[in-house]
């Protein structure tokens, strides 16, 4: 039995109630006719995702181009896969873009927010809409319920997805057990900190659509610090008020094991101390150590004493400075 006996913030409760739509509000034609003259772009970052990235841009394709003049492009970044995703991208009709071509000439730097920043410069819609390469059984209610708010109502300039979660492991499902770093790390560290984002159901969401020229007003964070750094710096530059949500459904993707999502957790923290940083918020200007010790079991090299082997992984997260900001020569 849950008991709760505190409310939310009367800030976070008008928000949550005032900015929360259903995918189901809009349809594609009500939201084509409503588009005019706005270009509409959908950028999916893709690192080896040959299983399932064919069928979602095929699904965009075909529902919201050919049958419905909604979505302009489709692009897909490639973010330094090994498998087919780029051929089977392409084939299903996306525009493919490389992370390492978009950015060459610029510091190296890793993971998916990079892979972001870079579609968003290779793409040219007035509204971009991001969504993960790895969804299960997607359907284009999740570009059209992103691109509704947008579409309709002039002072909204980002919208975030949220949906139910279910964890699929190989012998069973749990249908709300999805979003492990969403509930165990994030959404505790911005109730503690950046009280005003409790309202978002699923911070962590890589579904979202924004208004280029606010998304090119932000700098994007490497690696997974992306999504929270997102939203801090959005609610910092246009406030609370112009940023919405919408209810996407159920979400199906490709689970993470633990590890890998202490790393993701590692970046997560790493990134909302640097906006509590910016905020005043921390008294000690030294950068935490962004080292993270695991420990493995079952594998070699184990340490007697701990019967596991250490592995270290340099979390820090570095950033791609605002879109806005460039003398822009990027070529796609
Ligand atoms: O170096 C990378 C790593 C990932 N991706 C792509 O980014 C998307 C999401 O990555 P994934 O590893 O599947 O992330 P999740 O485990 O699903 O993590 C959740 O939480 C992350 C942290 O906020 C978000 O970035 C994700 O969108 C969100 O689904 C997928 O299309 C990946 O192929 C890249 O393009 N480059
Ligand atoms: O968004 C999250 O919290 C992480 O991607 C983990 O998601 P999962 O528990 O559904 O794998």
């Amino acid at each position: 039995m849950w008991h709760s006996h505190e409310t939310a913030s009367p800030i976070v409760e008008a928000w949550t109630t005032y900015r929360t739509g259903r995918a189901t509000q809009w349809t594609a034609r009500q939201l084509a006719a409503a588009k005019g003259g706005t270009g509409v772009s959908v950028v999916i970052p893709a690192r080896d995702e040959q299983a399932t990235i064919g069928a979602i841009v095929a699904t965009i394709r075909r529902e919201l181009i050919e049958k419905v003049p909604l979505v302009d492009e489709i692009v897909v970044v490639d973010s330094r896969s090994t498998d087919a995703t780029a051929t089977i991208a392409r084939r299903a009709g996306a525009r493919v873009v490389s992370q390492d071509r978009l950015t060459r000439g610029l510091p190296r730097m890793e993971g998916k927010g990079d892979a972001l920043w870079a579609g968003l410069a290779a793409s040219t819609g007035d509204v971009v809409a991001f969504v993960d390469g790895d969804l299960r059984e997607f359907s284009a209610h999740f570009v059209t319920g992103l691109l509704g708010p947008l579409l309709t109502e002039a002072d909204v300039e980002f919208v975030k997805g949220f949906y139910h979660r279910p964890l699929i492991g190989p012998a069973s499902v749990e249908t709300d057990g999805g979003g492990r770093v969403t509930e165990l790390a994030a959404r505790p560290l911005l109730n503690l900190f950046f009280p005003e984002l409790a309202g978002f159901v699923q911070p962590l969401a890589g579904e979202y659509a924004g208004r280029r020229r606010t998304l090119e007003r932000i700098p994007f964070v490497s690696g997974y610090g992306v999504e929270v750094g997102m939203l801090i710096d959005l609610v910092d530059l246009v406030g609370l008020d112009a940023l919405a949500q919408v209810d996407l459904g159920e979400r199906k993707h490709r689970h993470q094991g633990t590890e890998a999502l202490g790393r993701m957790a590692a970046q997560i923290m790493v990134t909302a101390w640097s906006r509590m940083h910016r905020r005043g918020l921390v008294a000690d200007p030294m950068p935490p150590s962004t080292l993270l010790t695991q420990f493995r079991r079952g594998v070699g090299d184990a340490l007697p004493n701990l019967d596991r082997q250490i592995a270290v992984t340099d979390t820090g997260v570095t950033e791609r400075p605002p879109l806005a900001s460039l003398d822009r020569a990027v070529a796609a």
